[in-house]
């Protein structure tokens, strides 16, 4: 505390320096000096003086009065003159006759107080000031001593714990050295006494180490405790500002969703609100526009392709609009449309192939490589319907096919390995029916000569026409086979003629054709025919690779009961072997066995080899491609891949079908539609059955068929049926127990066909049914004005000539001027003579009346019509 003198502590408390003094003076204190210093022992001094003062000097005032009181009295009189306020005012005043005397008395009073009491006051005043500022002094001078007092001993703490750590380092240090100086303690002896005084010293050391370490332990434990304590306090007040963060965040997220939107609207409507500045504020904008790669695979959602762009998919649906494609958010597009839009959107698209795998999995297996041997030929048979392509091959191969088909007529492509004497010849029998199109088509494609037969009786048919347009499609060479030669209506000419029309000249001719009369019942210039197709065969010089992965044509499959699935494979390269790991479409599987045509076992199959394959996973469509894979690994993850692949593209095209579907209903709510459920026997006759049904659909009659499929009819066909309310149409296949339940309950009628023909009349016989009958027009007469007359009752009356057909009373009619209608409406009247008749015969003169039409003219024609109703069918 800082030193101060007399003066100072005088002015502080504001008591007269004089009386300090005084006071100094009176507690017996020597102090003569007033700026000398006033110690705290002088003020303690005078602090207990003034105490014991303070009642004495009470006991002593006690002696005579402290104070006098003096009063004085004096009287005098007032003379006032009468009237006036005066009177009134004066309360005391005596009324006289002349005037008012007023008495008036005066009282002082005066206190004298002895100047022993005032000074004493004073004194005690002061003393009472100089109490209390000594009071403060000297405690703020005790409170500074006990801080001091604290802080030595803080000071002392530290030192010592200071120490004890030292005397801990040099008791490690001395344990490390007494270890080693043990062993010179042992070798010298007489150096004991000194050694027993050291451990003295040394005990004591320990007992303050002792002391230390353990007032360090306390210290140490006391510290854990505050560490502790801290470390929860400091974890309250982060889990408290995450909280607070955490709140903040999520107004922050409202308000920048509000900022966000607020900043469209904002770019919208050219409005700048608080929250779009905040939003400027946190994204740049850019100052060109952003062109980005984006990757476009096969297939892709719009949703997708718009996150690649980084556009939003609204935009990019409004885009698409544009375009005039429409499509929802999780559509799949294909990769051409992808690429247009990303352009379209200022990007750059890179289309992605998803053949990777594919090559990978496949390698060389696609691609053949090696040396080229030659093969023999694949034929197939083409021809109208009924000229005897089946006849023909069973002559050929010598086996009755055609006999044991329902109907007599090819339902499904065979291959045959047939024996001639000019080598092996591949045929595939090919029906003629034109429902059978598609699979002409993939047929041609394996196809290396194409016989077309023609029946000499009949000439060329639709059927024969198309196989020519798929032959020449395909760069198929053709060998025409005029059959039923043996027949008497026979005109081979004719056929010529026909074929030669078509673009199909005999080489007799000068074209390229070879044609060869033959037939297939009595087996005549069949052998010529074969020859012919020898022939045609060789200029081609057909070559295939045989040491290679082998690889193969799906010509047809089925579903067998005992065997699983079956699938007649054209082997084009390589040896198919039994046991080869292999894929086609979405299926694959182990080669179980190798069925020939005739049905026997064999171990491989060469190239231009038609055969059976038992062992796949399931049905591989006909025209897929089969090829041998290294393991069943790679054969698995391949046929994955492409059945998600077919999924993405099925979805796509489902999607398409309902976005059409719905557009052609906005356009046309009249359209009537017919679901099928179609269940067929083979692959290739489903295929065709669902083709050539749905060609039957026409603008007021759609055919859909919702589900097709191989194998009996089952429970699920029934119900997919219900619920679409679809005919259940059956192929060569039956409906089991339960799905004949199912539809006799629910009153679903099961179709059963066996020959195409009869599906087709019987559905079309169906829609005809449904379509709306038309209403046609007919004139039945005309008639010509010739005069006109007006009557008082009939009003205006035409006399008229009928000059075609009949004009009948209840018939509509027209009125045409120079060809052109100026009334459409009915007869009034129709008079011959007076009377009123029915009807006016051609040549006859008649009155006519039009009802609400008074404007008929001389040279007008009245055109009398009916309405009738047609039944339509297609
Ligand atoms: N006279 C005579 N009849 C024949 C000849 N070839 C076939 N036919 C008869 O013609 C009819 C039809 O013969 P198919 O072989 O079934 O005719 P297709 O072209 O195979 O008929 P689809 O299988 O329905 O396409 C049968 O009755 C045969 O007997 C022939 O060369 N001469």
């Amino acid at each position: 505390m800082a030193q101060s003198t007399v003066r100072d502590f005088a002015e502080q408390t504001g008591v007269p320096l004089d009386r300090l003094m005084i006071q100094l003076r009176e507690a017996g204190l020597s102090c003569e000096d007033p700026d000398a210093e006033f110690a705290e022992s002088d003020k303690t001094a005078l602090l207990d003086h003034i105490r014991s003062t303070h009642g004495r000097k009470e006991e002593a005032d006690e002696e005579g009065p402290s104070q006098i009181t003096l009063k004085r009295r004096s009287h005098s009189q007032l003379r006032m003159p009468s009237g006036g306020g005066a009177e009134r005012r004066s309360a005391r005043g005596s009324r006289a006759a002349t005037g008012r005397t007023v008495n008036v008395e005066v009282r002082k009073k005066r206190t004298y107080v002895k100047r022993s009491v005032v000074e004493a006051e004073a004194a005690e005043q002061d003393a009472q000031v100089l109490e209390r500022a000594l009071q403060r002094d000297l405690k703020a001078a005790e409170e500074s001593r006990r801080q001091e007092a604290e802080a030595e001993t803080e000071r002392q703490r530290q030192e010592a714990a200071e120490a004890a750590a030292r005397e801990a380092e040099a008791a490690a240090a001395a344990e490390a050295g007494a270890s080693r100086a043990e062993s010179a303690a042992e070798a010298s002896a007489p150096e004991e006494p000194e050694a027993e005084a050291e451990q003295t010293v040394a005990d004591i050391e320990a007992e303050q180490q002792k002391a230390e370490s353990e007032s360090a332990r306390k210290k140490e434990i006391e510290d854990e405790k505050e560490r502790k304590r801290l470390e929860a306090e400091a974890k309250r007040e982060r889990e408290a500002e995450e909280r607070a963060a955490r709140k903040a965040a999520r107004g922050k997220g409202k308000a920048r969703k509000k900022a966000e939107a607020g900043g469209r609207q904002g770019r919208r409507r050219g409005a700048a609100g608080a929250a779009s500045s905040a939003l400027q504020q946190e994204f740049e904008k850019p100052t060109a526009p952003v062109v980005r790669d984006v990757q476009v695979p096969e297939t892709i959602t719009v949703g997708e392709l718009a996150q690649r762009m980084s556009v939003k998919a609204a935009d990019l649906i409004k885009e698409m609009m544009k375009q005039g494609v429409m499509a929802t958010i999780n559509q799949a597009i294909d990769q051409d449309t992808a690429v247009l839009l990303v352009e379209e959107m200022g990007h750059r698209p890179h289309i992605v192939r998803e053949d990777d795998l594919e090559e990978a999995v496949l390698g060389q297996a696609a691609e053949p490589v090696g040396e080229e041997v030659s093969r023999s030929p694949v034929v197939t048979i083409m021809g109208h319907v009924d000229h005897g392509k089946t006849t023909l091959l069973d002559f050929i191969r010598r086996a009755k096919v055609a006999s044991g088909e329902a109907g007599g007529i090819t339902q499904h492509i065979g291959a045959y390995r047939v024996n001639t004497d000019r080598g092996d010849l591949t045929f595939l029998d090919t029906p003629g029916h034109e429902a059978f199109t598609a699979m002409r088509a993939r047929g041609a494609q394996v196809t290396d000569v194409v016989i077309l037969v023609v029946a000499a009786d009949d000439g060329v048919m639709p059927q024969t026409e198309e196989a020519v347009k798929h032959a020449r499609a395909a760069g198929v060479p053709i060998v025409v086979a005029v059959n039923k030669i043996d027949r008497e209506d026979a005109d081979p000419d004719r056929v010529k003629n026909e074929l030669a029309a078509r673009e199909v000249i005999p080489e007799e001719w000068g074209g390229d054709t070879q044609f060869i009369s033959c037939s297939a019942l009595t087996g005549q210039g069949v052998e010529e025919l074969l020859e012919a197709v020898a022939l045609q065969a060789e200029l081609l010089e057909l070559k295939a690779v045989r040491e290679c992965p082998a690889s193969g044509i799906v010509v047809e499959s089925s579903l067998d009961r005992g065997r699983g699935p079956v699938a007649t494979i054209l082997v084009q390269n390589g040896v198919l072997q039994q046991g080869d790991m292999i894929i086609s479409g979405t299926e694959y599987g182990r080669v179980r066995a190798l069925l020939d045509e005739r049905g026997e076992r064999v171990k491989s199959a060469g190239p231009s080899t038609p055969v059976v394959v038992l062992g796949l996973s399931g049905l591989p469509e006909a025209g897929d491609e089969v090829l041998v894979v290294e393991d069943e690994r790679k054969a698995r993850e391949l046929a994955d891949h492409r059945r998600e692949k077919s999924r993405d593209k099925r979805l796509q095209a489902q999607k398409a079908a309902r976005m059409d579907e719905l557009f052609s209903q906005m356009q046309d709510q009249e359209v009537k539609t017919v679901n099928l459920v179609i269940k067929g026997d083979v692959q290739g006759s489903v295929e065709a059955l669902t083709q050539s049904l749905t060609n039957l659909s026409n603008e007021e009659v759609r055919i859909t068929p919702v589900a097709t499929g191989v194998g009996a009819i089952n429970e699920s066909d029934v119900n997919l049926a219900l619920a679409s309310e679809a005919l259940l149409i059956g192929f060569n296949v039956r409906a089991d127990a339960k799905a004949r339940r199912l539809a006799q309950e629910n009153e679903v009628e099961l179709h059963y066909y066996s020959i195409i023909y009869d599906a087709i009349d019987q559905l079309r016989s169906a829609i005809s049914g449904m379509l709306e009958p038309e209403t046609q027009e007919q004139i039945i007469g005309t008639a010509e004005v010739r005069d006109v007359f007006r009557s008082s009752q009939l009003g205006q009356i035409a006399g008229c000539l009928v000059v075609d057909g009949v004009v009948r009373r209840r018939n509509p009619i027209r009125v045409l001027r120079d060809n052109v209608v100026v009334f459409e409406g009915d007869l009034e009247s129709l008079r011959r003579f007076k009377d009123d008749v029915n009807e006016v015969q051609s040549g006859t003169e008649c009155g006519i009346g039009v009802r609400n039409y008074n404007d008929v003219r001389v040279g007008d024609q009245i055109e009398c019509y009916e309405r009738v109703t047609i039944e339509r069918s297609l």
